[in-house]
């Protein structure tokens, strides 16, 4: 366990109305709005929290969902360690979205390595009684994907709220142990003459 905390950037991503600005409200400020204006560009918004004995700060990066504002959103995505894909239940079209919005990140992000970059996929609005896509369906395409974590949420009940943010630190944290392993698997490489430790990258 480190004492150190990370500077951890996660980025939503999801169609205009989703409630990606709602989460990011309800998880930082615990506070909901029901009648939210669309985020024009991006806002952020820092949390520290424990996760599993790491220490984190996390930097939470709401973006605008709507088409109009593409060319103001796209040049935040570098350097962000999680994208959290996220949809709205009630909503069909942003479920069928999600492709495009993993698109323009891997694109505008420049991730060199897409299949091992850590998303988390967000269905949120649970709270709604008329869905349009069911948790069967939204885990299926997360399987299909990249088989990326689905969490359900709800920034109006506060449902889950905390365990999705909690859950994109903790593949950012799996992916930055496997890559301390595969170095450490190099190193011994390196000093040695068997080929074993280099498997993993
Ligand atoms: N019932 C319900 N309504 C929600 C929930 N989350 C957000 N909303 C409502 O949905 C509307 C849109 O929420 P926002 O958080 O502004 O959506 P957004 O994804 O940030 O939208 P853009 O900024 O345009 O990209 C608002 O009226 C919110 O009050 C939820 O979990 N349940
Ligand atoms: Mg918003």
């Amino acid at each position: 366990m480190s004492g150190k905390s990370l500077l951890l950037k996660v980025i939503l991503l999801g169609d205009g109305g989703v409630g990606k600005s709602s989460l990011m409200n309800r998880y930082v400020t615990n506070k909901f709005d029901s009648q939210a204006f669309h985020t024009i560009g991006v806002e952020f918004l820092n949390r520290d929290l424990e996760v599993d004995g790491r220490f984190v700060t996390l930097q939470i990066w709401d973006t605008a969902g709507q088409e109009r504002f593409k060319s103001l959103r796209t040049p935040f995505y570098r350097g962000a360690d999680c994208c959290l894909l996220t949809f709205s239940v009630d909503d069909r079209q942003s479920f069928e979205n999600l492709s495009s919005w993993q698109k323009e990140f891997v694109y505008y992000a420049d991730v060199k390595d897409p299949e091992h970059f850590p998303f988390v996929v967000l269905g949120n609005k649970i709270d709604k009684l008329e869905r349009q896509v069911s948790t069967e369906e939204a885990q299926a395409w997360c399987m299909e994907n990249g088989n990326y974590p689905y969490l359900e949420t709800s920034a109006k009940d506060d449902t889950n709220v905390a365990v999705a943010f909690e859950e994109a630190v903790r593949q950012v944290l799996a992916v930055e142990e496997q890559l301390e392993h595969c170095m450490l698997g190099h190193t011994i490489d390196l000093h040695s003459s068997s080929k074993s430790g280099s498997s993993c990258c």
